[in-house]
């Protein structure tokens, strides 16, 4: 299991990629629509990140009109951080400064009472601060830059979800920041999650890394419940893969017998596969914990067969019984990841079902 928040990176980009100009002011490239939807998207996640960089060349307040605040953090190797700047001193919430080792000390004097000042190793190293948001509680960061930064996260191969908008205007300047800067980006093609224009500039949403894997065949467990014959209980599609992403086994509800749920059918034609000790299993909707008609829940099956990741779409809602599987799952240490961006086409399939 991960020990690191879901990460979104986010960032405003002229048309030819720069995040700002060199002019002292901040360079405004979104529009009123989109800062209003980066205002909900900082108040949908636990903590938000900015470079030291943008601390000083900004001054950003970084607070949420839109609900709580986030935690607010940031990367220095330099220390050069001014007790003044409104990232201190602005809203009620805990601000964390990751430093490289050398300048613990000095900045833990300038910012006593405003910040907490963590050592992130030297040189500064992400995993190290991202496992320490995790146990610190953050499962959401939002990256919002500079530069440097989101090169840093993205070269580092830890970004789930990538936020960039497009701003129909030209900057032309030779030493003004760019979005990224060279290194070792992920290799291949992003995942086109949503395309939305908003005002005069278009937001692109991509999912990356394992992310998008997830998404990608948690979409074909969703379509596979297409296949299911009409019922009066919940159509749903099931796919296990195994480590390195090979399909190992599909089912959807009512597969082979009336009473299959998605789930079963496909665990039962792998038997006891050693390469389920490393699968992950999607599922459309949370895996049943109670049954009438058999035995033993999905969420039993999955427990017994030790699959270590279960990914779905739609919590079961309390029609039948008052579902627990996510929660039965977790309890036993299993990796729970919950996609509910692709719930509404589970409902869609699900429509004959009384008030869904
Ligand atoms: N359009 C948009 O959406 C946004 C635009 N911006 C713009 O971006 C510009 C700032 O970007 P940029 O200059 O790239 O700076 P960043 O904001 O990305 O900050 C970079 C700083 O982060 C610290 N840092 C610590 N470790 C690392 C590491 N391993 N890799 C990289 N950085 C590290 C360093 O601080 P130190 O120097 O203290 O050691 C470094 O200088 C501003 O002009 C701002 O307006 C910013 C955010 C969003
Ligand atoms: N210019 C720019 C962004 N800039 C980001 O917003 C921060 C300012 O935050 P605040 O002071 O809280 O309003 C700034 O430091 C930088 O991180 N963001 C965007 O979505 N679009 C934009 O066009």
């Amino acid at each position: 299991m991960r020990n690191r928040p879901y990460v979104v990176a986010s960032a405003a980009v002229s048309l030819d990629g720069f995040l700002d100009d060199t002019s002292p002011e901040r360079l405004l490239l979104s529009s009123p629509e989109d800062f209003e939807r980066v205002d909900q998207v900082r108040a949908g996640v636990d903590a938000i990140l900015v470079g030291a960089n943008t601390i000083r060349t900004d001054n950003p307040r970084l607070l949420s009109r839109s609900g709580a605040d986030p935690i607010k953090v940031t990367l220095t190797t330099s220390g050069k951080l001014e007790a003044g700047a409104q990232f201190f001193t602005t809203g009620e919430v805990e601000k964390l400064v990751y430093a490289a080792s050398p300048v613990v000390q000095t900045l833990e004097s300038q910012l006593r009472g405003l910040a907490t000042v963590v050592d992130a190793g030297n040189p500064l190293d992400l995993h190290r601060v991202l496992a320490d948001l995790a146990d610190r509680g953050v499962g959401r960061l939002m990256v919002e830059g500079g530069g440097a930064v989101h090169t840093l996260f993205l070269t580092t191969d830890v970004v789930d979800e990538l936020h960039l908008v497009v701003a129909p205007l030209f900057v032309g300047e030779r030493d003004a920041p760019k979005f990224v800067g060279t290194g070792a980006f992920p290799q291949g093609r992003l995942l086109l999650a949503e395309t939305r224009q908003l005002g005069d500039v278009v937001l692109l949403r991509y999912l990356m890394g394992q992310t998008a894997v997830d998404y990608r065949r948690l979409r074909e467990a969703v379509a596979l419940a297409d296949r299911c014959p009409p019922s009066s209980t919940f159509r749903v599609g099931a796919v296990i893969t195994d480590s390195d992403d090979n399909v190992l086994a599909t089912g959807y509800s009512g597969e082979q017998d009336p009473h299959d749920h998605a789930e079963e059918s496909a665990l039962r034609k792998l038997g006891d596969d050693p390469r389920l000790a490393g699968a992950t299993i999607y599922s459309s909707l949370e895996p049943c914990s109670a049954r009438a008609s058999r035995p033993l829940s999905c969420t039993r099956h999955i427990l017994n067969a030790a699959i270590p990741r279960i990914v779905f779409a739609w919590h079961e809602p309390d029609l039948f019984v008052h579902a627990q599987g996510a929660e039965q799952l977790r309890a036993a240490g299993r990796e729970v990841i919950e996609i509910p961006e692709l719930a509404p086409l589970v409902q869609k399939a699900n429509h004959h079902l009384p008030g869904v």
